[in-house]
C-alpha cells in the first residue's frame, strides 16, 4: 500500500491529490484479499458504503483525454461512487491485452489490493479479453465508460419504454462480454455496472439473453409504432413541435418547467431526464407549440446508447425546431453545442432549424462570444431572456398561421367553422354585417378568407 502510494506520487499522471484526499479508512487496509472477496464485501456494504473507484484514461492524442477523464469522474459520482484515484497515461496506442502499460497496471493492482479501491473504471471501451486481464490483475470489478453510463441510465429510467431501452442496451453490451468470463459472473451481485433489470437474466445462459433481447426488441417496436402514430397524428393536426436538446445538466428540464410548469425532475446530476416529457407552450404570435424535453448528452456518447435511445431522440429529429441548450457558465460551452450538433447529424437532421440557448447566464458576468441572431442569452432560473427566446422561436418557425381580424358575412358562415377548426379564435362578435373575428388563421386557407380581412383596425 505504502509503496504503491509513494510510487503514485512520483509518477506523472497519477493524481496524487486525489489519492491523499480520498484515502480509504485505515481499518482493513493492507489486509490480504483473495479474488472475489472484494465483490462479496461490496454487496455487504453496498448500502452504507460508496464504492471507491480508480478512474483510468489513456491519452493517445485522439481527443482531450483529461477533459474526458474529468467527465468520467462526474459520471462515476453520479452513479454513486467516489474517486479513489485518477490515472492518465500517455501512450502511442492502447495495449491490446491490458489497454495501459503493464507497469501502470501493476501499480493500480497494488493500490486495489491494498484496499485503496474496490472498482476500476476505464474511460475507453474494453474488449472482453482486456476486461478479464485487468480484472485478474486487480482482483476487483473492472468496468468501462459505457457500462458506467448504462448503469446510471438503469438507475434513472422511469417509464416502461425507458426501462426497456436501457435493458436492451445493457444486454447487448454484456452479451459478448459474458463469454468465458468465468469468475466475473460472481460479481454481478450489486454495485456499479450491475444494477438494472438485467441482473437476474445475466445469471442464466446466453441463449436466454438472446431470447430476452428479441422479446425486448418486439416490445420496443410496438411502443415505437405507437409513438410513430402519435407523431403522425400531431403532424396531421398541424401541431408544431420544439425539442429541447443538449448536454446533460445544462438546465433543459428547468427551462421546460419554468416555461410550462411541467413538474419535471430537476437535479444537479447527470442524466436526470431519460424520458421525453412534452408540454404546450404559447408563443407571442398566439401560436401554440409542443415543447419536448429529451435525454441529456455527453461527449463520446456510446453508440449503443444512441441506438437504444433512438426512438426517444427521434422526437427531437422530428421536431420543427431544436432548442440546443448549453451552459454559458461552463468552460465547455462550445463543445456542448458541438456534441449536440454531431448527434443531430448522426440522426440525419443536422440541417434542422436550431436556436442555441446560452443558459445559466445568471452565473456569468460577460456575454459569451457565441452571441448571435440564432442565439438566446437565458436564465431558466431567473426567467431572464424568456421574451427574447419566445420571439426568436416564433420567428424561426415557418409561419403556419396568421393573426387576422375578419368580418365574415352570414351567408359564408361555413368559413367561420373552418377557421375555428384549423386555428384559434380570440374573440367573436355577431354584428348586423356578419361575424367579426380576431383569429389565428391557418395559412392554407388564407386565400379563402382574404376578401374578408379588415384592414387598418
Ligand atoms: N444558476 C442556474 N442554475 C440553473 C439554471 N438552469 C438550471 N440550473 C441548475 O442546473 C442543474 C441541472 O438542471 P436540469 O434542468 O436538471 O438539467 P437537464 O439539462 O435537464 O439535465 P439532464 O436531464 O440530466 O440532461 C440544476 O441544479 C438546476 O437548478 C440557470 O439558469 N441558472
Ligand atoms: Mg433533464
Amino acid at each position: 500500500m505504502i509503496s504503491s502510494l509513494s510510487l503514485a506520487h512520483k509518477r506523472p499522471g497519477f493524481n496524487a491529490k486525489n489519492l491523499e484526499k480520498r484515502l480509504p479508512p485505515p481499518q482493513g487496509r493492507g489486509k490480504p484479499r483473495t479474488k472475489g472477496e472484494g465483490s462479496r464485501r461490496m454487496i455487504e456494504n453496498n448500502v452504507e458504503k460508496k464504492q471507491r473507484a480508480v478512474l483510468v484514461a489513456v491519452d493517445t492524442g485522439e481527443y482531450d483525454a483529461q477533459v474526458s477523464l474529468d467527465e468520467l469522474e462526474e459520471l462515476a459520482v453520479t452513479a454513486g461512487a467516489e474517486t479513489a484515484a485518477k490515472v492518465l497515461q500517455k501512450r502511442g496506442g492502447f495495449d491490446p491485452a491490458t489497454v495501459i502499460g503493464s507497469g501502470r497496471l501493476s501499480e493500480i493492482a497494488e493500490f486495489c489490493k491494498g484496499d485503496g479501491a474496490d472498482l476500476v473504471v476505464f474511460d475507453c471501451e474494453l474488449s472482453p479479453a482486456q476486461m478479464r486481464n485487468i480484472e485478474d490483475a486487480c482482483g476487483v470489478p473492472v468496468i468501462d465508460r459505457t457500462t458506467l453510463i448504462l448503469d446510471i441510465f438503469a438507475q434513472r429510467a422511469v417509464t416502461a419504454e425507458g426501462k426497456l431501452q436501457v435493458e436492451l442496451a445493457q444486454l447487448r453490451y454484456r452479451l459478448p462480454r459474458l463469454t468465458g468470463l468465468g469468475g466475473a459472473l460472481s460479481r454481478l451481485g450489486g454495485g456499479i455496472g450491475t444494477r438494472g433489470p438485467g441482473e437476474s437474466q445475466l445469471e442464466t445462459d446466453r441463449r436466454h439473453i438472446r431470447r430476452r433481447i428479441a422479446a425486448l426488441q418486439d416490445q420496443l417496436a410496438e411502443l415505437e409504432k405507437r409513438r410513430g402514430l402519435l407523431r403522425a397524428r400531431r403532424k396531421k393536426e398541424g401541431v408544431t413541435t420544439v425539442a429541447i436538446v443538449g448536454y446533460t445538466n445544462v438546465g433543459k428540464s428547468t427551462l421546460l418547467n419554468a416555461l410550462t410548469n411541467a413538474g419535471v425532475l430537476v437535479e444537479d446530476k447527470l442524466f436526470a431526464t431519460l424520458d421525453p416529457t412534452s408540454r404546450a407552450l404559447s408563443l407571442p404570435d398566439g401560436r401554440e407549440v409542443l415543447l419536448i424535453d429529451t435525454v441529456g448528452l455527453v461527449r463520446r456518447l456510446p453508440h449503443q446508447l444512441v441506438e437504444a435511445f433512438k426512438s426517444t431522440l427521434e422526437e427531437a429529429a422530428n421536431a420543427d425546431l431544436l432548442w440546443c441548450v448549453c451552459d454559458a457558465s461552463s468552460d465547455e460551452t462550445d463543445e456542448q453545442v458541438a456534441v449536440t450538433r454531431r448527434l443531430m447529424e448522426e440522426l440525419g437532421v443536422g440541417d434542422k432549424p436550431m436556436l442555441v440557448l446560452l443558459n445559466k447566464c445568471d452565473l456569468i458576468s460577460e456575454a459569451p462570444l457565441l452571441f448571435g441572431e440564432r442565439t438566446v442569452l437565458l436564465s431558466a432560473k431567473t426567467g431572464f431572456g424568456f421574451d427574447d427566446l419566445l420571439q426568436k422561436t416564433a420567428a424561426a418557425l415557418a409561419p403556419t398561421h396568421r393573426r387576422l381580424r375578419l368580418l365574415i358575412p352570414y351567408d359564408r358562415s361555413g368559413l367561420v367553422n373552418e377557421i375555428m377548426a384549423g386555428g384559434k379564435v380570440f374573440s367573436q362578435e355577431y354584428t348586423p354585417e356578419g361575424t367579426r373575428l380576431d383569429a389565428l388563421v391557418d395559412v392554407r386557407i388564407l386565400h379563402k378568407v382574404a376578401e374578408f380581412v379588415l384592414h387598418g383596425e
